[in-house]
């Protein structure tokens, strides 16, 4: 089996909605991950030890998607070199503004990608992940590329009412 490369996290079972567009992402590409629950509030010594293993266990890159006061992300990123990529999820009250501004805002120093709030922003932190990855991998960089070419030809296939 293929060693996992990506790491998938997030804060509640509840963002799973948003962060599957993540996983279906790395399943279509075929990249090795895992995905689970860590929550840096409610469970912070095993966030801790999460990201500790990070860099050993060979992640290349961790997507790490929380809602409301997102710190999960950010406390990640303090604990390892390796990569992450935030996702805001977009929250009950706050429509997930509050999600962005937690996890975009870091300190200089401690950085963390931050993508765009919900499913069009977990599905790209998925995509950068890949295209990470496709640096060190052509085949990986040709089915990239292939993906592109679908979009373009959909956008170009694109009508609208007033020209039908
Ligand atoms: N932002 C965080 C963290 C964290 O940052 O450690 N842990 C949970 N949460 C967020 O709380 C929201 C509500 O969680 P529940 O639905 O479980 O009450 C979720 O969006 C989760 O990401």
């Amino acid at each position: 089996m293929n060693p996992i490369q990506i790491g998938v996290v997030m804060g509640s079972s509840s963002d799973w909605d948003t962060m599957q567009h993540a996983v279906a992402i790395l399943q279509q590409f075929g990249i090795a991950f895992e995905a689970q629950v860590v929550s840096a509030h409610r469970m912070p010594d095993d966030m801790f030890r999460y990201a500790e293993a990070a860099a050993e266990r060979g992640l290349k890159a961790i997507i790490a998607g929380a809602g409301g006061a997102a710190h999960l992300p950010g406390m990640i990123a303090a604990k390892t070199p390796v990569p992450v990529l935030g996702v805001p999820v977009a929250s009950r009250h706050l429509q997930g503004v509050d999600s962005l501004h937690s996890i975009v805002q870091m300190p200089k120093g401690v950085p963390v990608a931050t993508f765009a709030i919900g499913n069009a922003g977990a599905a790209n932190a998925a995509l950068f992940a890949v295209a990470l990855l496709a640096n060190e991998d052509p085949a990986l960089r040709a089915q990239l590329n292939a993906f592109r070419a679908e979009q373009t030809d959909a956008a170009r296939a694109m009508t609208l009412p007033v020209n039908a």
